[in-house]
């Protein structure tokens, strides 16, 4: 034994390393073949590549076993292979090739063999320039044990293994803002902490959220059902600071979805854009911020109409094109272009993807770009009720209940304060403070009186203003009623033409 172990060594020393893959490959299958088969009859076979009509890539269930198979594997196997995960965060081990462990289902021992397969043509060879090779997994188990292996065993396996990925997976921030080629999508880590529980807003309305994406999430058969393309539109809308973008990174985070930032005004043209949805991975979410600033879709849409009317009068449009070669530099995605990006054809090109507007002025939008059936769900994120407040008064200051709690119901039902600034203000202002949850909530019980005078000292002006707007416009009416009736005796016509260009300029402001 010692001998060979020897003659081992020594071979891997000396041989060049594809050389000595090819004969450790040898040696370890018919060790394999002899003692695999004294205590096992049947073999299942899970190659790591398929390549038939109905597939071609990486088998889901070769990976789903990798994974399944790397728990413990660093106390099970002898042999094993390193790997960094969660963006190099920490070290994952999994058992390496011509390595055996032996899994324990319902008091049944199985026996899983990594295999490396080396194409038929260089199977010894001394070319070191060949392919690596592809590896399968093998199932080894006694025949009596053969229905439920293949009914329950293999299932589970395959379950374990895709769950086991889904919590290793780490989640990617996609950007078109990557200097000049701005076809192209880079990516960093996503690492937003925000979740749903973190989230304040009304507890219906957040659970109404959690369920219709956990609903469509599940909805493969029902989109193929349907006819639809599997995928779902979000609106979030409401005024700054209150939590649209927090909401986006807690949807990721629930769905484990990759998030493309896509920055409109960086995209070239219509075809640029098309390119980045393909681009685009399941299982994602694609969201345009501020959908009413990124580009001046309704201005274009309007300018198509000139376009057209202009063609029908034969009068050539000078100032678009004038503004055309201004605006050369600037995107030149239409709406059109993006209503084809939302649902056009290419858009069903992948699947299980979710796309999201946030805007500030949901009235700004063209009615196009936001119907239903494109944006599915329109949801309002707006002033702090008191429920959002608990959320926050937990979150901030570790509070359930407060005898402080019902003067800010009071507050925060007559004033408005986004969840941004209510958790500004809850926020402990020096750490370690002993009553730093009473002092969060007189600060906010502050900030809370002060919004609502200064609430109320802007309503007195513009009621001020209305009341002057008011005198003004009774003043004006009884000067035409006076031109009606002819009181104002027969003035001249130069008066009268005066008279009407001061009114159109007043018109006009
Ligand atoms: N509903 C909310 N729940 C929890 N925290 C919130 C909420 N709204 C705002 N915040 C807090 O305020 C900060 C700003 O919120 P966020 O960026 O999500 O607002 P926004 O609606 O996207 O604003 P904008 O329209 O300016 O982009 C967040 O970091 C978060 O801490
Ligand atoms: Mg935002």
């Amino acid at each position: 034994m010692a001998t060979l172990m020897f003659v081992c060594t020594f071979a891997e020393r000396v041989l060049p390393s594809r050389v000595w893959d090819s004969l450790e490959s040898y040696f370890y299958k018919i060790v394999h073949s002899l003692f695999g088969f004294l205590f096992t009859d049947v073999t299942i076979t899970f190659e790591e590549y398929q390549s038939d009509e109905s597939f071609h890539g990486r088998n889901e269930a070769y990976t789903a076993i990798e994974n399944y198979l790397s728990i413990d594997s660093s106390e099970r196997a002898s042999k094993l292979k390193a790997k960094t995960t969660k963006g190099m965060r920490s070290i994952a081990f999994s058992m390496d090739d011509y390595e055996v462990i032996t899994d324990e289902f319902e008091g049944i021992k199985v026996k899983w063999y990594l295999e490396k397969q080396l194409p038929v043509s260089q199977s010894i060879s001394w070319d070191v320039s060949r392919d690596e090779g592809r590896r399968c997994y093998k199932l080894m188990f006694k025949d009596k044990y053969r229905s439920i292996i293949t009914e329950s065993y293999i299932p589970y396996v395959i379950e374990e293994g895709k769950k086991i990925k889904k919590r290793n997976k780490f989640q990617k921030l996609y950007t078109n803002c990557n200097g000049d080629d701005r076809d192209l999508w880079t990516y960093v880590t996503f690492q937003h902490p925000a979740t749903f529980d973190a989230i304040a807003m009304e507890p219906n309305k957040k659970q109404e959220i959690i369920n219709d994406l956990m609903a469509f999430t599940k909805s493969k058969e029902y989109y193929n059902k349907i006819g639809k393309a599997w995928k779902r539109g979000y609106l979030l809308y409401g005024p700054p600071g209150t939590g649209k973008s927090s909401v986006i990174a807690a949807m990721a985070n629930l769905l484990h979805y990759d998030v493309y930032d896509l920055e409109l005004t960086a995209v070239k043209d219509n075809t640029s854009l098309r390119k980045l949805l393909i681009d685009t991975s399941k299982k994602s979410i694609i969201v345009i911020e501020d959908i009413d600033c990124s580009l001046d879709l309704t201005g274009q849409r309007k300018n198509q109409f000139k376009e057209y009317e202009n063609k029908d009068s034969k009068v050539p449009a000078i100032k678009e094109m004038a503004k055309g070669t201004r605006d050369k530099k600037k995107s030149k995605v239409t709406l059109s272009g993006l209503l084809n990006f939302i649902d056009g054809l290419w858009s069903a090109c992948g699947e299980e993807r979710i796309i999201l507007f946030t805007t500030n002025h949901v009235d700004k939008l063209d009615p196009a770009l936001i119907r239903r059936g494109r944006m599915d769900k329109h949801i309002e994120l707006s002033y702090c009720g008191f429920e959002a407040f608990k959320v926050l008064a937990k979150n901030y200051l570790n509070l359930e209940s407060h005898n402080l709690f019902e003067k800010i119901r009071t507050l925060l039902e007559e004033t408005r304060m986004t969840p941004a600034d209510v958790a500004e203000n809850l926020m402990p202002k020096s750490p370690g403070l002993e009553n730093a949850g009473e002092v969060g909530l007189e600060n906010l019980i502050l900030a809370l009186e002060k919004a609502k005078e200064v609430e109320r000292l802007k309503a007195e002006e513009a009621l001020k203003e209305d009341g002057d707007n008011g005198e003004l416009d009774e003043e004006e009416s009884d000067e035409e009623d006076d031109e009606e009736d002819g009181s104002e005796g027969e003035g001249t016509s130069d008066e009268d033409e005066d008279d009407d260009s001061s009114d159109e300029d007043f018109l006009k402001i």
